[in-house]
């Protein structure tokens, strides 16, 4: 079974305008409410695929209470942890062809709560894979994920993070089946700037040489790439109308993961995560499993190392 992990999940209100001027009353043109948050994404995705995952993470308030409203109609199978705080809102502009986030802090978690997600993940077990992805409500220490990557691989499951910063540092040693930054985040954690994709490659690389067992690097519009220990490719990322890119992130790593476990087939799942990722890019919502098809077509991946 996979297991998705959405310690922070949202509502997604998505505002579309013809244009946002800062500090002054701005009205909307259209707007709707998605539920949000990386590992709900993630399941999504894989149910488009055919493939069953179990979403968990902390829901809470009269916030939490529509987030499983707008949830049920896409069947899920989920066992969420019920706190008392609200799940949080998180607000997506788009306006003049840009889009602007601005994410919620997310609810306060308390000890019994936390418990509670925890006896959860110690159920997890061989043969499992747990896909954890996005923020981390602020109650929640950073060593948050670090304790779940540790209990699961005791277990003898596997584990897939998409985190920045320290948190993904952390899991490292732990061997993650697969990590996936962007490159600006890749970029971050070594405080550099890339002048190329060799550099970008190297970076990755020096991820895996501190434990991941292969990483993808995603490039929004310029396609991504994949690093093993011995091996690099490239895949190129389709041309269309971006609808929306909230997500394209989620749907690669959903497609990866997903391949891998069926055909554990690591070129494959990169070819299929990409064509999820610019699905989703060129999609209202996330991409449903036609366009899935049709994008794959054209998703072409080279070997560069
Ligand atoms: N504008 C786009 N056009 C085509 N494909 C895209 C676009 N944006 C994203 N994708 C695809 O989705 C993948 C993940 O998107 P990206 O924006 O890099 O991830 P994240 O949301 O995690 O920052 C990209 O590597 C690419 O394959
Ligand atoms: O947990 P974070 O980092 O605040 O991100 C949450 C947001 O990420 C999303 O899952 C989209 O993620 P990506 O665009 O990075 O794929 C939204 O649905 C949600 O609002």
């Amino acid at each position: 079974m996979i297991y998705t992990v959405t310690a922070n999940p949202s509502i997604d209100y998505v505002l579309q305008l013809t244009q946002l001027t800062l500090g002054e009353v701005n009205r909307v043109a259209e707007d709707v409410k998605l539920p949000g948050g990386k590992g709900i994404n993630v399941s999504r995705i894989l149910k488009e695929l055919g493939l069953q995952s179990k979403a968990l993470g902390f829901i809470g308030g009269a916030t939490g209470q529509m987030f499983e409203h707008l949830l049920s109609k896409h069947q899920l199978q989920t066992d969420f942890t019920t706190v008392m705080a609200d799940t949080r809102i998180n607000v997506k502009i788009k306006a003049s062809d840009e889009e602007t986030e601005i994410n919620g802090q997310g609810p306060t978690i308390s000890a019994t709560e936390k418990a509670d997600f925890l006896q959860k993940i110690a159920q997890i077990g061989a043969g499992d894979v747990v896909v954890m992805a996005g923020s981390i409500p602020p109650q929640l220490v950073a060593d948050f994920y670090l304790n779940i990557a540790k209990t699961v691989t005791q277990n003898g499951a596997e584990f897939v993070i998409d985190t920045t910063g320290q948190a993904l540092l952390d899991t490292l040693p732990l061997h993650p089946l697969v990590i996936k930054p962007n490159h600006h985040e890749l970029a971050e954690l070594f405080q550099t700037e890339f002048n190329g994709i060799t550099d970008i490659v190297s970076a990755a690389r020096q991820l895996i040489e501190q434990g991941a067992q292969q990483a993808l690097v995603s490039m929004a519009g310029d396609g991504a790439l994949f690093v093993t220990k011995e091996h690099a490719y490239q895949c190129n990322a389709p041309k269309d109308i971006v609808r929306n890119s909230v997500g394209a992130g989620d749907s690669m790593i959903a497609g990866f993961v997903g391949t891998y476990m069926k055909q554990n087939d690591a070129v494959a799942s990169f070819r299929m995560g990409a064509a999820c990722g610019s699905a989703t890019a060129f999609s209202e919502d996330l991409a449903n499993l036609d366009k899935i098809k049709a994008v794959y077509e054209q998703i072409n991946v080279t070997q560069i190392q």
